[in-house]
């Protein structure tokens, strides 16, 4: 049967204010913009990096490089894990040694798309360290993995989803749960 909308959890004001205080978190948390850089998990991931970096200029008048990491889930039906991400493409034209990477993505769920991300992002250098920021944080991790900035924390049963809709990919900023009836 088909998945129906149950409610629409942030709007397009609630989704900016959420993107300029993780922001403000960013640089409070590493002290301004030295050695920071942003890398956005396509698709959506980018986008929400994009607010960010423009937020950050806004506040401290420096421009943070961004990077893309091209990331896909693909079922795998041989494994008892049910999907796996796959890294498809890096678009990280900046030297990630010695950096401090904030990853950017839109939902953090199992955690292996993070996984995906931080094995990528190893083999491309040595940061100095990285962080994670997600608009939306649904629980349920397979992994040892949790974001050090969060939107907004949605608790959810594994039947439902979080459907993010940015404005670049979708027309439209919002965030909903969606559940899949059986
Ligand atoms: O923690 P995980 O279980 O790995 O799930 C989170 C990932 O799932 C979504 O990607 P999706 O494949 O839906 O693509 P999208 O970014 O285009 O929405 C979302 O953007 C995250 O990247
Ligand atoms: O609910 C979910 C889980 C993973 N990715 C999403 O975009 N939504």
């Amino acid at each position: 049967m088909s998945p129906h909308e149950k409610a629409q959890i942030m709007d397009a004001d609630a989704i900016r204010r959420a993107l300029t205080r993780i922001a403000h978190e960013i640089l409070e948390k590493n002290q301004g913009t030295k050695d920071l850089v942003l890398v956005g998990i396509r698709r959506r991931g980018v986008p929400l990096a994009r607010k960010i970096a423009q937020t950050i200029k806004e506040i401290e008048g420096t421009s943070v490089p961004l990077g893309i990491l091209d990331i896909t889930l693909y079922r795998d039906d041989l494994s008892q894990l049910g999907y796996q991400p796959l890294v498809r493409k890096t678009e990280v034209p900046f030297d990630i040694t010695g950096k401090k990477v904030i990853l950017v993505d839109d939902v953090l769920y199992t955690g292996r798309t993070v996984r995906a991300a931080l094995d990528a992002l190893i083999d491309l250098g040595r940061p100095k360290l990285i962080q994670l920021a997600v608009l939306i944080d649904r629980g349920h991790r397979e992994l040892p993995i949790r974001a050090d900035f969060v939107g907004k924390n949605v608790p959810t049963s594994r039947k439902e989803e979080i459907s993010v809709s940015v404005q670049e990919i979708d027309g439209v900023d919002r965030v909903a749960i969606i559940e899949r009836k059986t």
